[in-house]
């Protein structure tokens, strides 16, 4: 194969992921006006998804036979913990939402059929099978936070919604997500057709799941 499979990834979902910015749940963030229950409602829905994210990795280590490849997957398992302890926790202290809740809250079968898909693909395929799953998650949110700014460059200074994009936004964070980029694409060199036509697969399917989960935010919130 030739050329970057994260290009060949990226090409597959542009409009997908052109909607992800004119969605009214991101707009409504970036304008500061989205109602702050479908915030909650996201947040402790985004609570349980990565719980489950965290599963994916340690399938995927499961998987991996070299030392370089377990360090980079409990290297990239800390980051999602600390993004979770970063963003979500303190957020979710803000708004008042309080213990029981969190306790409480039920995945939507949206969150559900995305973690599931995840975990088979991660489970069923091999280290790049489940990378990729895991990839759509780490690059769309890392695309809309950056491309959102551009676009409403004062999103960040939002009193209720800021911090998410600064969550998402700042270097670390960034940093990470390419850092799995050049990775995957490390391990997709001299990969087959059809082998990247499985992981286009996947990529695209995972980043229909994230649209499923912005409507379910808007809509149940
Ligand atoms: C559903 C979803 N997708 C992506 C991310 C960013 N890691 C997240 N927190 N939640």
């Amino acid at each position: 194969m030739s050329g970057k499979l994260s290009d060949y990834l990226l090409y597959q979902v542009e409009d997908l992921w052109q909607g992800y910015l004119e969605h009214p749940f991101i707009i409504g963030m970036a304008t500061g006006e989205l109602e702050e229950r479908k915030f909650s409602y996201y947040l402790l829905q985004d609570y349980l998804y990565l719980k489950e994210y965290i599963k994916v990795f340690a399938v995927t280590l499961s998987k991996a036979d070299d030392f370089s490849e377990i360090k980079f997957l409990l290297d990239s398992m800390n980051d999602i913990f600390e993004e979770t302890f970063r963003v979500h926790v303190p957020y979710m202290k803000r708004l008042g939402i309080s213990e029981e809740e969190i306790q409480s809250v039920q995945p939507h079968p949206s969150n559900i059929n995305y973690t599931n898909d995840m975990l088979l693909a991660a489970q069923s395929g091999d280290v790049l099978d489940g990378l990729v799953a895991i990839l759509s998650c780490s690059w769309s949110y890392a695309y809309i936070a950056r491309e959102t700014l551009k676009i409403y460059p004062t999103a960040m200074q939002d009193e209720r919604y800021g911090e998410w994009f600064e969550g998402y936004y700042c270097s670390e964070y960034q940093l990470g997500n390419e850092e799995l980029i050049q990775h995957i694409n490390q391990l997709a060199q001299g990969i087959t057709a059809e082998k990247r036509e499985r992981l286009a697969t996947i990529f695209t399917n995972c980043s229909q799941h994230e649209m499923n989960f912005w409507d379910m935010a808007w809509q149940q919130g």
